[in-house]
């Protein structure tokens, strides 16, 4: 029984709380599929679990066997019957052992292969999924509601048994000894047992109320110190200190009035259930007295009946579990069930393209927000080996070319082909094997830099990656750090400099040596000599190969092939450089006109 009370403390979150409805039940069974390859070995773990309960139902006998050598009414000696308790003990122990062992087993590989699943459905999902989903929120789906439902597996499922069988074999076991005891003992110790398990729970809930209440308090404090200057510079030390009291006098009275129901608890606990075991004595020993039953038999009836009450109670808290696993099934399969853009399994045969591209009257607003269209009608063609420069202000929508064109979003109406194909019809991996980006700010994976720009072709020589290196000229710095390409980068890539980073993430795009490259604005935020080498850099990628490039700095882009520029969703000019600036009014001539001054301003 003590260790249903202390499970009274568990709690359930109120996120987690869910109804055992028929829906829920059928979802929780669903994922219960994922245990089908391991049943071999559940069915092993529930043999053993028979076993065991089997073996700790004789204890209560047993132990009416002792009494009963004891009054001198057993065919036994005591030490025959010791043996046997020991013997009994022992195969407990090794059957408990074998049955937490193999539902071990398939409630860690079934976890294990859930988190692959999870995982695989996280990297295969659009990019649109992310937008709607906090990463915080997708890591508790891959730790703690995958934990939930592997608690549910390891040890739920078996208590649920162990209970079931304990209560019905004890019950059974409780009749045959004396019918009459076991009405008695029915129409009160149950009673009891339920009322303490509905008591705990209401302490549960307010003692949950009172972490909330200094969870609160807490906040103040972490608030306040990491902005004292600000509290110290409005003067606002009183009403700080007030604020803080004010929730921890309020918390006090939460724990208060928790500890007074405590209180109320174990008094209830001890004089209802020693009480409910009182008068089962009162009512056996009366029995006892009229000869009905032996004491041996009200000893063992006793201990059985305390097992029945744990099971009674051990069942109630399983209710709650139950109600855990269910919101963390549902959540998990909401992830399962969402769709894929990619499939690890298929073989992608990629094939070589010659990168002509064209937008053709494209509509577009992003699936996060529909009402404002981004893109209106929007038509581009860039000629295979072209290098087209996109120019706007920001927001103009020029990043959103280059992810429609990663096909990281569905058109609302028009179409984008590649080499006359259009891509909707493509696949994405073999789209995107054609593709690489060099965005503005580049994000290195923790490990080494030979890791990071091998990335860009898995399995590439070394030979290989040393020459995307030195032709990114990214090996100038390699060669200074004295672990060369097993540099480790940090964590995103923070031991290096932007432009180092820039290069590590050129040398990646060389080696991949797409058909059509994709740079976003990637030479801003550099001082000019590293702009030098990153630009240089550039070029010897783009050689070649179709070139979109977003840039700010207008000086990178002077001998692009066409410069586009966006405003309204449209392209409302495009041309060279020198027909450009010529243009009366034109934008790209005043953007020019105005970087030009900015540029003899800071020099002034
Ligand atoms: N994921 C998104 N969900 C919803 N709206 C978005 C999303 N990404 C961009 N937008 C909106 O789409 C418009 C175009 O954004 P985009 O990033 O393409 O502009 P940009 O021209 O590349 O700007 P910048 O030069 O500042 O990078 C902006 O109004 C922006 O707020």
């Amino acid at each position: 029984m003590a260790k249903g009370k202390s499970e009274f403390w568990n709690d359930v979150a109120p996120k987690d709380k869910r109804k055992l409805s028929k829906e829920g039940l059928k979802k929780a069974m669903d994922l219960f599929k994922y245990t089908l390859p391991y049943k071999g070995i559940f069915i092993v773990g529930m043999v053993f679990l028979v076993l065991s309960t089997a073996t700790t139902m004789m204890f209560p006998i047993l132990i009416g066997e002792m009494t009963k050598v004891m009054e001198g009414k057993s065919e036994y000696s005591i030490n025959q019957v010791a043996i046997f308790f020991g013997a009994i003990l022992v195969l407990q122990g090794i059957f408990s052992f074998f049955r937490v062992y193999f539902f071990s087993i398939v409630s860690e590989k079934t976890s294990a292969d859930l988190r692959k699943k999870i995982y695989d459905k996280f990297i295969t999902t659009p990019i649109s999924f992310f937008e709607n989903n906090r990463v915080g929120d997708l890591l508790s789906r891959i730790t703690s509601d995958v934990s939930a439902f592997q608690a549910v597996l390891s040890t739920t499922l078996a208590e649920f048994f162990r209970q079931i069988a304990t209560l019905i074999i004890g019950i059974g076991i409780l009749i045959y000894i004396s019918w009459k005891l076991t009405l008695f003992m029915l129409a009160t110790f149950p009673i009891i047992v339920i009322a303490a398990i509905v008591f705990g729970r209401y302490i549960r809930v307010l003692s949950k109320k009172v972490q909330e209440k200094l969870a609160e308090a807490n906040v103040i404090v972490e608030e306040t110190l990491q902005s004292v200057s600000i509290v110290k510079a409005f003067t606002n030390e009183k009403l700080e200190s007030k604020r803080f009291s004010k929730t921890i006098s309020e918390s006090v009275v939460l724990a208060l009035k928790a500890a007074t129901l405590r209180g109320g608890f174990i008094t209830f606990f001890i004089v209802g259930l020693f009480g409910g075991i009182v008068l089962v004595i009162w009512f056996g020993g009366n029995l006892v007295i009229e000869k009905e039953i032996l004491i041996a038999d009200l000893i063992t009836f006793l201990t059985l009946t305390i097992f029945v009450g744990g099971s009674l109670s051990g069942l109630g808290e399983l209710y709650a579990q139950l109600q855990r696993t269910i919101g963390a099934s549902e959540r998990i399969l909401e992830i399962l069930e969402e769709k894929s853009e990619v499939d690890l399994d298929a073989e992608i045969n990629v094939q070589k393209i010659t990168g002509d591209i064209s937008f053709e009257n494209i509509d577009f607003a992003y699936p996060s927000r529909p009402d404002v269209e981004v893109l209106k009608g929007f038509n581009l063609q860039v000629a295979a080996g072209q290098k087209v420069a996109l120019v706007g202000a920001s927001g103009a929508g020029k990043s959103t070319i280059v992810q429609l064109l990663m096909k990281f979003y569905t058109l609302q109406s028009g179409k984008i082909t590649i080499d006359g194909k259009d891509i909707s019809d493509q696949n994405v991996t073999e789209l995107r094997q054609n593709l690489a980006i060099v965005p503005q700010e580049v994000i290195l994976f923790g490990g080494s830099i030979l890791e990071n720009i091998a990335y860009g072709k898995p399995g590439a020589t070394l030979v290989e990656i040393e020459d995307a290196a030195k032709r990114a000229n990214a090996m100038e710095f390699i060669e200074k750090f004295p672990e060369r390409f097993d540099t480790i980068v940090g964590e995103r890539g923070v031991k290096l400099s932007g432009g180092q980073r820039q290069r590590i993430a050129i040398a990646r795009a060389i080696l991949k040596n797409p058909a059509i490259l994709l740079l976003d604005e990637a030479t801003s935020a550099l001082d000019s000599e590293s702009e030098k080498l990153v630009q240089s850099a550039l070029d010897e990628l783009m050689k070649d190969r179709t070139s979109i490039i977003i840039a700010h700095r207008l000086s990178t882009i002077r001998n692009v092939d066409k410069i586009c520029v966006l405003k309204d969703g449209q392209i409302t000019e495009s041309g060279k450089h020198e027909d450009l600036i010529l243009k009366n009014d034109g934008i790209y001539a005043n953007l020019i006109k105005m970087q030009f001054e900015n540029a003899s301003l800071e020099i002034i």
